[in-house]
């Protein structure tokens, strides 16, 4: 079974929005993309939709995320802010590959104004090629994160 994916972008990144969903909905390991906006014409705040977008994961309604906004940064911050969470801005092929290998991030954060076009839907594609591995070097890592959610870190 494929992913679903949820995509969304501030006004500064609507047309890679658009760009990296048509990417993704010809990928072999996506089955769905479910694109909150923004559309042309409207205005939301890169926070309000980088915590739907991160909510819609958190909740399983959609399995991974490509959040885009000027610099790809705030939406990160903004998605992280919502447990569970693990969002990050990569701009390139390392970068995405270890964000999933390494950190099992659901979500890529991606800037407009820094990369161009081919490359964030290059770094789409890759995204979601990836699986982490629950049995790997790194699992005990992601989950030392999470321990730092709960309010009883388990080691500070
Ligand atoms: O990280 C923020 C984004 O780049 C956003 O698109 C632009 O934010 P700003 O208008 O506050 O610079």
């Amino acid at each position: 079974m494929g992913l679903r994916i949820v995509v969304t972008a501030d006004a500064a990144a609507i047309e890679y929005k658009d760009a990296v969903a048509a990417e993704l909905e010809k990928s072999e390991y996506v089955d769905s993309v479910t694109d909150l906006g923004l559309h042309a014409g409207e205005d939301v705040d890169y926070p309000h939709l980088a915590v739907k977008g991160a909510r819609m994961i958190k909740a399983g309604e959609a399995d991974r995320g490509v959040f885009l906004c000027g610099t790809g940064m705030g939406v990160a911050i903004s998605a992280n802010k919502v447990p569970g969470i693990r969002a990050s801005t990569a701009h390139d092929s390392f970068s995405v590959e270890r964000l999933v290998l390494s950190n099992n991030a659901q979500v890529l954060c991606l800037g407009q104004r820094v990369i161009g076009v081919e490359l964030a839907k290059r770094l789409a594609r890759e995204f979601v090629s990836y699986t982490f591995d629950p049995q790997s070097h790194s699992a005990a890592k992601v989950e030392a994160i999470e321990s730092y959610e709960t309010g009883e870190p388990e080691q500070a």
